[in-house]
């Protein structure tokens, strides 16, 4: 661990909570191993967090999917979930993400700020209200197949957005359990782990979930799981191509997650933009 003290910040989208470490030049987390992910993100011991957003230039890491983005973004958002772990995207992290490039890296929120992710490079734009969408890309439907709780099982349809998800609808958001534990799938379907949503119906176009992350546990939002969630919806009710291609018009659901309300759109052009708060609420150093 480093004696060394340097800048983090804590923010949140929709209380899916992340450790921001400002590294523009890339020289202060050039390994940011898991073991210091583990310690920042820890709620007892660390800072507390669901997972880390490390703000690199593209430009400044040898990262892959940053060096291909040169050119088309400036900055990667290097994800990591608690446990060390890496992941292609996070749809509550890059708009809190933007929030931070906007307020402390001197970004203009007058145009959409692309950001480099491992899912490729996205769009993020500060919308009148204050709000934050983000493009989270274009949904990829999965093998079906099944996750179980407790001995009860249910079907799940699967989405990949960027990283991958299986959406279970239930009858009670209850039925879940209390989502300590990782419930159970099928390691073939998914051998690189998995996203687990649990959704009930709300009204019309409007469903609210649970979600296991992969990585991560229980959190209060997922974004990216909420635009899966959306998209097993929306064709569930025929509200979009049954192949899963994109809609003539735009398609609107309310997503409600324990920590808050999303809005996520199924656009013309194919992807799915997310809307909800994002905020940072806290500066300071940290040296573990
Ligand atoms: N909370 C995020 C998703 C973070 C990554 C996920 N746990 C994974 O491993 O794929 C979101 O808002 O999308």
């Amino acid at each position: 661990m480093s004696a060394t003290a340097y800048p983090f910040a804590k923010g949140h989208g929709t209380e899916n909570d992340f450790v921001i470490l400002p590294d523009a030049d890339g020289s202060t987390h050039a390994s940011l191993t898991d073991d210091r992910v583990r310690a920042l993100t820890d709620r007892r011991a660390g800072i507390g967090g669901d997972g880390i957003l490390r703000v690199v230039r593209t430009d400044a890491t040898d990262d892959p999917a940053a060096v291909a983005a040169r050119g088309a973004a400036t900055w990667f958002m290097d994800y990591r979930n608690a446990d060390g772990s890496v992941a292609e995207m996070c749809g509550n992290g890059i708009r809190v993400f933007a929030r931070w490039l906007v307020d402390h890296e001197g970004v203009a929120a007058d145009a959409p700020v692309p950001v480099a992710t491992r899912a490729g490079v996205l769009e993020v734009t500060v919308d009148a209200d204050g709000r934050i969408s983000a493009e989270v890309g274009a949904p990829a439907l999965t093998a079906a197949s099944s996750v179980a709780v407790d001995g009860r099982s249910w079907p799940t349809t699967g989405v990949d957005m960027g990283n991958p998800h299986a959406v279970a609808f239930v009858d009670d958001l209850a039925d879940a359990g209390d989502l300590l534990a990782e419930p159970a799938y099928d390691h073939d379907v998914y051998p690189r782990g998995v996203n687990i949503e649990f959704v009930v119906r709300r009204g019309e176009r409007h469903v609210a979930m649970r979600v296991h992350e992969r990585g991560s546990g229980e959190t209060r939002s997922c974004g990216t799981g909420a635009a899966a969630v959306m998209v097993a919806a929306a064709l569930a009710d025929g509200a979009v191509p049954a192949d899963g291609s994109a809609p003539a018009e735009p398609v609107v659901y309310r997503v409600d997650v324990p920590g808050g309300e999303l809005d996520l759109t199924w656009t013309p052009a194919g992807t799915v933009v997310l809307t909800g708060p994002a905020e940072i609420v806290a500066e300071g150093s940290a040296t573990l």
